[in-house]
């Protein structure tokens, strides 16, 4: 079985207070700390944070950053985010058809973990050639909301794109990520997820750390 692993958004957390924010979400529980990297009018209407944001927070902790990218031009942040200490580095399949080969390795050798998203219409099938590959990726982000905001609703039929993973990859960590928390954690972890994305559900809960091991027990229990 895959690791279960529980990733809080920090795109819900206070931006102003994002050392403390993570390091608190440590305490709770946090296995990663999840990072939306979002460049408004690049693939998202939203902006968030860059390289600059992750190399100060890696002063403060030494917590995995799953950094998942929502830009066009991936490749151009391979290096900045290596340098600045993420962990993770998960791109879109649907930007980086051309490129995905070079992505995969150049983000292995700047010492990252790398991985894909797919975007909801986007179909499954698309990443298979990046999960059978000689140098293959080492996780599938599914995205269970439009991406671009916290605080969306989930979309349980995004569950049939899990269980097709999880059925054809028994050991792959396959992450799913928007409007996860305990009413729809069951739905996740029946159908395979074990890396769970969670914002508004952890971050807006008066014991954080209650919702982190409740998310974790049903992952474990599946
Ligand atoms: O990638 C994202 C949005 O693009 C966020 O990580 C995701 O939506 C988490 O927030 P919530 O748990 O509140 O849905």
């Amino acid at each position: 079985m895959a690791t279960p692993r529980i990733a809080p958004s920090m795109l819900s957390s206070d931006f102003a207070n994002l050392a403390s924010e993570a390091e608190r979400m440590v305490r709770c529980g946090a296995d990663w700390l999840h990072m939306d990297i979002m460049v408004i009018f690049h693939f998202v209407p939203n902006l968030t944070i860059g390289a600059p944001v992750i190399e100060s927070l890696r002063k403060h902790t030494k917590a995995y950053l799953d950094c998942h990218l929502m830009v066009t031009n991936p490749l151009d942040y391979v290096e900045p985010l290596g340098k600045a200490g993420a962990s993770g580095f998960t791109f879109h399949v649907e930007v980086s058809k051309d490129n995905w080969r070079e992505l995969v390795q150049q983000i292995k050798l700047k010492g990252m973990r790398p991985g894909v998203s797919l975007k909801p219409g986007t179909p499954i099938e698309e990443v298979f050639p990046l999960v059978e590959a000689e140098d293959p990726v080492q996780m599938v982000l599914v995205m269970t909301v439009e991406p671009g905001f916290g605080g969306q609703k989930f979309m349980p039929e995004m569950m049939d794109k899990v269980r097709t993973l999880r059925k054809k990859y028994p050991s792959l960590d396959i992450e799913v990520d928007g409007g996860l928390g305990p009413s729809t954690i069951d739905l996740a972890a029946s159908a395979g997820a074990n890396c769970i994305v969670a914002g508004s559900s952890v971050f807006g809960a008066p014991d954080p750390a209650q919702v982190i091991s409740l998310l974790r027990k049903t992952l474990e229990n599946c």
